[in-house]
């Protein structure tokens, strides 16, 4: 990393933003490149709680980096930016030549063959958390708190512990993700201490290009068909179902409210449904246009966590799944992603999400209880959702 910071404090995203800025202002190009696309990015992370276990989740509760390698790959071409800290004391000569040392090692990487044959990794299932019986009576508490009026939704989630016979392959994991997910983010950070937080999320929290602000309502599931007939009436079902629509609309009021707090003036698009390799889902684009003195950072914060991670209302909800969760959050359900140097910015939500240390595994999945949910259904829902990183890791 040419610069980086670590934050654990409740200014997180204040403290990142300044990052940022200060890391741009002392930036200097030297390419003749102008398109958006060879422009540096910062790296972002923060945990789902500003407060984290470092001992439970091996990561700060928020990161922000100017990488010193990167590499776009795009339909026509492929760039790579090289990021480096220049300042009185710096050795040119010396630089230039670790530089080109290191553009040599990597002309060197081997390109992977075979890209869509699915890696076969031999996990086995280890049973640290119930997630059966003990997360439906979970959800039936829930149920009587959402009918008592202590709130209105709740989103509780699971983790799954497995662990291998041999270290876990993250670029084989990655490209099983790739492969099996082709329309989510696929996203993997590593803390450099054999810890990597990887997934394949389809939600996006925000994306700004062109100070044009796009972001998305998602929740509501359903299972994908094994015809196209039984596809169509499962998505169906959905769009018709009261609880589905229910558990739905509380994501988009609250996206709309906190953009409107910021000034803007959020349009709607129309409710569609977003189909995913596993699994169908209840989608809501929300875009406005945003002012340049807004930085992404500050719409991050306003809009982290929305009700399709943590319920509704905002602080309440969060009090409860300290209370129902016996694990620690992480990156999981959180916001994770870049600013460029033109302003540009993207931030993924941290789901269908896992933390690969070594031979182990924790899968992470969450499912939204309103008036109307039912346990067993629920629990299908989690089964369903950690189908995804089972798969990749191959343990189907
Ligand atoms: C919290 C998760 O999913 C969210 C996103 C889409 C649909 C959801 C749902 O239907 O419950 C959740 O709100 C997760 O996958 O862990």
């Amino acid at each position: 990393m040419t610069e980086s910071c670590q934050l654990n404090i409740e200014s997180r995203f204040r403290d990142s933003k300044k990052f940022v800025n200060n890391c741009f202002q002392k930036l200097t190009k030297v390419n003749h490149d102008d398109s958006s696309t060879s422009s540096p990015h910062v790296f972002c992370g923060f945990t789902f709680f500003s407060e984290t276990n470092q001992l439970k989740f091996p990561f700060p509760s928020a990161f922000a980096f100017l990488p010193k390698l990167e590499i776009i790959k795009q339909k026509e071409k492929q760039i790579l930016i090289l990021n480096l800290l220049i300042d009185y004391q710096t050795d040119i000569k010396k630089l230039v030549h670790q530089t080109m040392a290191n553009l040599k090692l990597i002309t060197k990487i081997k390109t992977y063959q075979n890209l869509d044959k699915p890696i076969k990794i031999p996990v086995n299932l280890m049973n640290k958390y119930e997630i059966g019986q003990g997360f439906k009576s979970s959800v039936a508490s829930v149920l009587e708190s959402i009918e008592a009026n202590d709130f209105k939704k709740l989103v509780l989630a699971s983790a799954l512990d497995l662990s291998s016979f041999h270290d876990i392959s993250i670029i084989n994991c990655l490209r099983n993700l790739r492969n099996n997910h082709p329309d989510c983010y696929i996203f993997a950070i590593n803390n450099g201490e054999n810890n990597c937080f990887l997934g394949a999320s389809p939600e996006r929290l925000i994306s700004l290009k062109n100070n044009q602000l796009l972001s998305d309502a998602l929740a509501g599931s359903i299972a994908r068909g094994n015809t196209k007939r039984e596809d169509y009436y499962l998505a169906q079902h959905l769009l018709k179902s009261s609880k589905e629509r229910r558990e739905h609309q509380v994501v988009i009021e609250f996206i709309v409210q906190r953009l409107i707090s910021l000034g803007l003036s959020p349009q709607i698009s129309p409710l569609k449904v977003l189909k995913l390799s596993n699994i169908q889902h209840l989608w809501t684009p929300i875009y406005t246009q945003l002012s340049p003195n807004i930085h992404p950072l500050e719409v991050v914060a306003e809009l982290h966590p929305t009700p399709a991670v943590s319920g509704f209302p905002t602080e309440v909800t969060c009090q409860e799944i300290k209370r129902y969760e016996s694990f620690e959050r992480g990156f999981y359900a959180a916001p994770l992603g870049w600013i460029d140097y033109n302003g540009n910015s993207e931030f993924i939500v941290g789901i269908r999400s896992a933390l690969i240390s070594g031979n182990q595994a924790r899968l992470y999945a969450g499912a939204g209880i309103v008036e109307g949910s039912e346990p067993d259904k629920e629990l299908a829902e989690i089964q369903l959702k950690f189908q995804g990183l089972l798969k990749a890791l191959s343990y189907c």
